[in-house]
């Protein structure tokens, strides 16, 4: 399928990254069947010689073509010296009448050239041509650094392969909930199962030339002695033994004795000086701050400069930007590099979903500036549980970090998509475009989405909605969508082995995304079919139906599956709404004019809960959790509104504080919104911060939280929960 692929996609070849500079004659030979390999002697270990007689078998010594190939200092290459750019992992590669030379800065840009090479021999003729080529940010890749089901070990093996293929040269191993990474069992080796997996994983990442970070994440429970030093110190000696050549110490989202920031770095140069420097063969020391976005730091408390103070020179500092999910300009680096006195190791939050586990985020990697390459030491994503669905933000992420001034990222996208299924990359691109906004979220973190379809839907809305006429040409254009929509969720469900994995993560979203497709219809048949009393009546019950196969959601996926929620689903549920609403009011009928609805809205004046969605499974009601830490302002509340008076059973608070917190807040019901009932915030356990208040039975329309201790008050904002009497 790759010469498939080159064939459909000849006329649109590109190579992967963008090339800093090539040259091609309108010339071509045919793929060398046999040649004579003269290499240097740097590549005699590596995977750099390895990779290339597996994509060209026919080596054969008296063959007449001839491949050069070596790191500058081989003689092989020697006449090509200076055409190798000067740059860290930087090649030049010529392809020629009779001999092709590849000549690299380091063995792996010499691996990076063959694999430039590999790109250039799915097509049917090799070009000739001059690439002159080097990355533009050093460190580029991928933190699996997620909460939520770690990736598979065949995910992994897979993802390697890609970074390779994508000259992406560092994958950091620190899933949240591996507790051997993390509390409890960070002091304690693998057993044996696991420790061979990271074994098989790092041969792999070295196959790719690929450096193979593993993290540890401590912080929640490290004592600051000699004892948890010398355990972390055998922990990392223990992986070291696996093979794992990369380290990291990761102090993220945790809080109490290990957020100090002397200590963390004493700790951290110790490292350096006792296992990093002696090893010699290791890369350099990568930590994450507590402190790793500006929402979060207080500059003036230190930390961060003391960090860049104290901190080895050559330890590399993360950092996610202006919040925990956020774009990189050159501000943010501005802001940060003089901090840390070194160029901040991004590690950007995206596209990870761990906090909008109902949405895949499959749309462009945009909004990160385009200057500022010279002020990161790397850039690596934090990608979403799904690893293959991942990979078209990965790709753009490979493109973005290589060639920083020439990237595109709807050229990028496309491509992306392309690479994962060319046989249904049509398909594929139709699902991708309507699954990538986010939804409400706590950060506060949206993307475009449905872009190709958005001015049809508006203008349609607009019209029925403003005139209730129907914008002819709009009204053409959704439906034609919706077409789209249906049939790429049946080619993509019945697409086969072409890229199976990817199907496996995705197929609720399918299920899902056709739903929405054969909703659009029914809702383009409602509007349509408005003013006749008899033909309305099956559309209108069609679309119910099809929003309660919507809500009914995929058992595997218990917090839901949502696609087509940034304009698709508005918008069709607001001509289901308008045309009922006209219906009922031409008929004198009581037809539901409700699209799926939550009986609960949230309304607040603390901006970081304004945000945040309700959600209602059954007799149970919620606001969705935040992942921030909230500044909740003297006298800012939140209160929770229903749509009818309705009678609780219990309610649950956990602002994750300790019990004393909670008596800086006042909790309140209202039967109409005016008069007003105190509840205790009484603990319910000794010890235990989840709050458990005392209403059963109460008959209520608002619930209300102020903050009545004149402070603002830092609190996580982890369940808010009502469950109704049945
Ligand atoms: C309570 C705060 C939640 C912050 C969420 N971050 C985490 C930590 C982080 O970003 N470290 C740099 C995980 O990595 C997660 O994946 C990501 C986004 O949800």
């Amino acid at each position: 399928s790759l010469l498939a692929t080159a064939t459909i996609h000849a006329q649109e070849f590109r190579l992967q990254p963008t090339p800093q500079k090539y040259i091609s004659q309108d010339d071509s030979i045919s793929i060398p069947l046999q040649y004579q390999l003269l290499s240097g002697n740097s590549l005699s270990t590596g995977n750099t010689l390895p990779l290339l007689r597996s994509l060209m078998p026919g080596e054969a010594p008296k063959a007449g073509f001839r491949i050069y190939i070596g790191t500058q200092d081989d003689k092989t290459v020697k006449n090509y010296r200076k055409r190798i750019p000067q740059k860290p992992e930087g090649y030049f590669l010529k392809i020629d009448k009779d001999r092709i030379i590849i000549a690299g800065a380091d063995e792996r840009g010499t691996y990076y050239g063959v694999q430039t090479l590999a790109q250039l021999l799915t097509l049917d003729k090799l070009p000739l041509i001059e690439v002159s080529d080097y990355p533009d940010v050093p460190y580029r890749g991928v933190v699996e650094g997620f909460y939520g089901t770690p990736w598979s070990q065949e995910a992994r093996m897979r993802q390697l392969e890609f970074y390779g293929r994508n000259k992406m040269n560092v994958y950091l191993y620190g899933p949240k909930d591996d507790p051997y990474h993390s509390t409890p069992h960070w002091r304690k080796p693998y057993p044996a199962q696991e420790a061979e997996q990271i074994k098989q994983l790092v041969d792999k990442a070295r196959e790719n030339n690929v450096i193979f970070y593993w993290a540890i994440h401590p912080g929640q429970d490290i004592r600051w002695n000699e004892e948890d030093r010398s355990l972390l110190l055998q922990k990392f000696e223990s992986m070291y033994q696996l093979g794992v050549r990369g380290f990291a110490v990761f102090f993220d989202d945790i809080s109490g004795e290990g957020t100090q920031a002397s200590k963390q770095a004493e700790l951290l140069n110790y490292i350096d000086n006792h296992f990093v420097q002696p090893k010699k063969d290791v890369a350099p020391l990568v930590m994450c701050p507590t402190e790793y976005n500006k929402s979060w730091s207080n500059v003036k408390g230190g930390y961060l400069t003391t960090l860049g103070e104290q901190l080895n020179k050559d330890i590399q500092i993360m950092w996610t930007g202006n919040k925990v999910i956020a774009t990189i300009d050159k501000p943010t680096l501005e802001f940060i590099n003089p901090l840390i006195k070194r160029k901040a190791y991004i590690w950007w939050n995206f596209p990870v979903s761990d906090y909008v586990r109902d949405h895949l985020l499959l749309g462009p990697v945009y909004g990160n500036g385009l200057d500022v390459k010279d002020e990161m030491s790397a850039f690596v994503s934090n990608p979403m549980e799904h690893a293959e669905s991942s990979k078209i933000s990965l790709y753009s992420v490979a493109d973005y970090t290589w060639n920083m001034e020439k990237f595109d990222s709807n050229t990028s996208w496309k491509h992306a998509i392309k690479d994962l299924m060319p046989l249904h990359a049509e398909y594929l691109e139709t699902f991708a475009i309507h699954n990538s906004d986010l939804g409400k979220n706590g950060h506060g973190f949206r993307r475009e989405e449905s872009t190709n379809i958005q001015p049809a839907l508006s203008a349609l809305l607009k019209n029925y909605q403003e005139k209730g006429e129907i914008d002819e040409t709009a009204y053409r254009q959704v439906a034609e969508e919706c077409r789209k929509i249906i049939t790429s969720a049946d080619m993509l469900l019945a697409s086969g082995n072409e890229n199976r994995p990817l199907i496996n993560e995705i197929s609720p979203w399918l299920s899902q995304f056709k739903l929405v497709g054969e909703y659009g219809k029914a809702v383009l048949d409602m509007i349509r079919l408005q003013r006749q009393e008899k033909a309305f009546l099956p559309s209108h019950a069609h679309a119910q139906a099809l929003q309660t196969l919507m809500t009914d959601n995929d058992a595997r996926y218990p917090q839901g599956v949502k696609s087509g929620s940034g304009q698709l689903m508005p918008t069709f549920d607001a001509l289901f709404e308008a045309s009922t609403q006209q219906y009922n009011r031409q008929f004198h009928t009581a037809l539901n004019a409700r699209a799926i609805y939550s009986p609960y809205t949230l309304e607040s004046n603390v901006a970081q809960l304004a945000m945040l969605p309700t959600q209602q499974k059954g007799k149970e009601g919620s606001v969705a959790p935040s992942n921030e830490v909230i500044n909740w302002q003297a006298d800012g509340s939140l209160t929770l509104s229903m749509d009818r008076p309705r009678v609780l059973a219990s309610l649950r608070i956990d602002l994750g504080a300790p019990e004393e917190t909670y008596a800086h807040f006042r909790l309140e019901t209202s039967l109409d919104g005016k008069e007003w009932q105190h509840a205790d915030l009484q603990t319910a356990w000794k010890g235990h911060t989840l709050q458990k208040v005392k209403v059963e039975g109460r008959k209520v329309l608002k619930i209300r939280l102020t903050n009545i201790s004149g402070n603002e008050q830092k609190v996580y904002f982890k369940t808010f929960k009502l469950t109704e009497k049945e």
